[in-house]
């Protein structure tokens, strides 16, 4: 499927659970016909109790409610909050089970991250559904309506068709209900691993085209030795460069140290390197002068190379401003990573990062 981009849409930002938790709850709950509901990571627990409760009532009431979970993202959800589903009416597909006999094929996992509401208005972003949501972490959505949901719908509805999902047999209507809705351009972009790249296609692009910014938010930072180099070219033609990472109270220590040890060289080219303090953050976004790519997508090798992954991108001068305040928000709460104390860092710390990176290029290869 290939999309285009399209003109007339709405888009705002969500920013932090405390906004969007209660904000996609209520469009759930507000919903008239449909609920497409696509997600990786679900645990049982007091989020996805919150959101399966307003599933279930939207169900009750009559709205079409379709759930596609990853497989391996879902295996923290237990058989009770299933059956709840179930009960109520709500069909539920997974994406990819595990098959002894396919064993690379397994790595391949639906990273996605979207809720359809009414065909008619698309949420998307980094979050998951578990309860590292409850006031800790930091992650965002973007919320769109307008032309672009078409795509959106259809990128949907043709993994719940595929034959690389299993369960519930229900059909889904592809009618877009998408008005215009406002004025800002945009596109669906979603990879499916490297047989499909073309999310890292297009950051690639934007990235060489870019003439005054490149900024780069991202948890996970496990960048290609392609993308090491563009973000080192682009510092080398003058642009402002900043990546912000998460740094405190990171979920995967050994990835954090992994992506440290790209730091160094980075460094030298001018590239400026925050990691944020208050909280783990989890959101995922790019910025090239007045574009935006945000939604599912790790700057990282599992996100660039295996996943099905999808992003919105946006051409905006308003959207970006939007995004860069927040970006600007925390690199003032980030603690800059400065290249002189940098290059004096311990021998231990080097090690570690040193065995990370080793651990990191290993999965990175099995490709
Ligand atoms: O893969 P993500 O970006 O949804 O993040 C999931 C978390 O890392 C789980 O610890």
């Amino acid at each position: 499927m290939d999309t285009e981009w399209r003109s007339g849409n709405g888009i705002d930002l969500l920013p932090d659970s405390r906004r969007f938790v209660p904000a996609l709850l209520e469009a759930i709950d507000e919903a008239e016909e449909s609920i497409w509901f696509e997600q990786y990571l679900v645990e049982s627990g007091r989020v996805t109790r919150r959101f399966f409760d307003a599933l279930i009532r939207a169900a009750k009431r009559g709205v079409e409610v379709r759930v596609l979970l990853d497989s391996f993202g879902a295996s923290g959800l237990g058989q009770r909050d299933r059956t709840r589903l179930s009960t109520a009416g709500v069909a539920l597909r997974h994406y990819n089970p595990f098959m002894m006999r396919r064993l690379r094929r397994n790595l391949v996992r639906n990273h996605r991250k979207l809720i359809l509401v009414d065909r008619r208005v698309v949420y998307t972003g980094g979050y998951c559904l578990t309860d590292d949501y409850l006031g800790d972490w930091f992650d965002l959505v973007v919320q769109a309506e307008g032309p672009v949901v078409e795509d959106w719908i259809t990128l949907f509805a043709d993994l719940w068709e595929s034959s690389r999902t299993r369960g519930d047999r229900a059909q889904v209507e592809r009618r877009s209900l998408g008005a215009q809705a406002g004025g800002m351009k945009a596109r669906l972009m979603h990879n499916e691993g490297h047989r499909r790249p073309t999310i890292r296609c297009s950051l690639h692009q934007r990235i060489i085209e870019a003439t005054r910014r490149l900024w780069l938010y991202t948890p996970y930072f496990l960048p290609s030795r392609q993308l090491r180099r563009l973000i080192t070219e682009a510092a080398g033609r003058g642009i402002d460069v900043r990546l912000l990472i998460a740094g405190e109270g990171h979920d995967h220590p050994t990835v954090h140290l992994a992506g440290q040890r790209h730091y160094g060289p980075l460094l030298e080219a001018g590239v400026r390197i925050y990691e944020y303090q208050p909280r783990f953050t989890h959101a995922k976004f790019c910025i090239a002068d007045d574009w935006v790519t945000v939604g599912s997508c790790n700057f990282d090798h599992w996100s660039l190379h295996w996943n099905l992954e999808a992003n919105l991108e946006v051409e905006s001068a308003d959207f970006a401003r939007t995004l860069a305040g927040l970006f600007d928000e925390h690199c003032a709460d980030s603690r800059p990573i400065q290249g002189r104390a940098w290059s004096q860092r311990s021998r231990a710390q080097r090690t570690r990062e040193h065995a990370a990176a080793m651990v990191s290029a290993w999965l990175a290869g099995l490709r």
